[in-house]
């Protein structure tokens, strides 16, 4: 396969050395802020990775839709999705996930490792209350990454779970709700001529414990 040049030369998209950052949290945000403001569309995607029972690796995107703010206990990552989908499944099976943010405007990468817990009722309330209506029928209506006989049978429960919620707000499924991955690892990747990269990894033992900072070879 030729490969098609990727853009402008990098040396320029991570202005001073994000090596120097002191912890991994205000670098996170730094990024993020320049990925909403760069990328097309959806700079909150992320690949999350987890591992079925049989401890194979599984992967899909889902959207990041809070980092918490310094001083939270279990401060992470949370995104929402259905608890009885495969990745809910295993999830609460295994609670340990791997996160990968690509950045392909700013050639940027970030991973992150750590444990994952269920964020509270009142913060999955909280958040799901925020989604349009029609997003929050089909919580109800879809029984996320189960076999579908047919698209009609998807309308089909969409237009039941509508007539059950046509007055008044529509309650979050219980089994629709987040989870927080904390991280106990964040490594920060930055594109550089020649495949010489800059990477950062950023590593810790414990939730709330200190950060220690190495470099990577690329
Ligand atoms: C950009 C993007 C964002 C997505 N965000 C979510 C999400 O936040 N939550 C979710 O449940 N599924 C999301 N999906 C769908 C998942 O990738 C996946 O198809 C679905 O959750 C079923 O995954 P599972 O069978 O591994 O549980 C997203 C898909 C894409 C492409
Ligand atoms: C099935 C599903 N659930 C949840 C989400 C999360 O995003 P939102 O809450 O904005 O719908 C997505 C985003 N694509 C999704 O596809």
């Amino acid at each position: 396969m030729t490969e098609k040049p990727s853009g402008p030369p990098t040396e320029d998209h991570t202005p001073g050395d994000f090596a120097e950052a002191a912890e991994p949290f205000a670098l996170f945000d730094e990024w993020m802020a320049d990925a909403t403001r760069h990328e097309p569309n959806d700079p909150n995607a992320v690949a999350l990775a987890t591992v079925d029972a049989a401890g194979h690796p599984n992967v899909r995107m889902v959207l990041l839709k809070a980092v918490d703010p310094a001083g939270y206990p279990a401060r992470g990552f949370v995104f929402f999705t259905n608890y009885e989908s495969t990745k809910g499944v295993e999830l609460l099976a295994h609670p340990y996930a791997a996160l990968d943010f690509h950045w392909k405007s700013l050639h940027r990468q970030v991973r992150v490792r750590g444990p994952v817990t269920q964020v509270s009722d009142a913060e999955a309330d909280a958040y799901f209350a925020t989604r349009p209506r029609s997003a929050q029928i089909g919580a109800w209506a879809s029984q996320q990454s189960r076999p579908l006989e047919s698209r009609f049978a998807l309308e089909k429960a969409v237009a039941a779970e509508t007539a059950k919620h046509l007055v008044g707000k529509v309650p979050r499924p219980p089994h629709w709700s987040g989870f927080r991955i904390t991280p106990l690892e964040i490594e920060f990747w930055h594109s550089r001529l020649s495949r010489l990269h800059e990477r950062v990894m950023f590593k810790r033992a414990e939730a709330g414990g200190d950060w220690t900072k190495t470099r990577l070879y690329p």
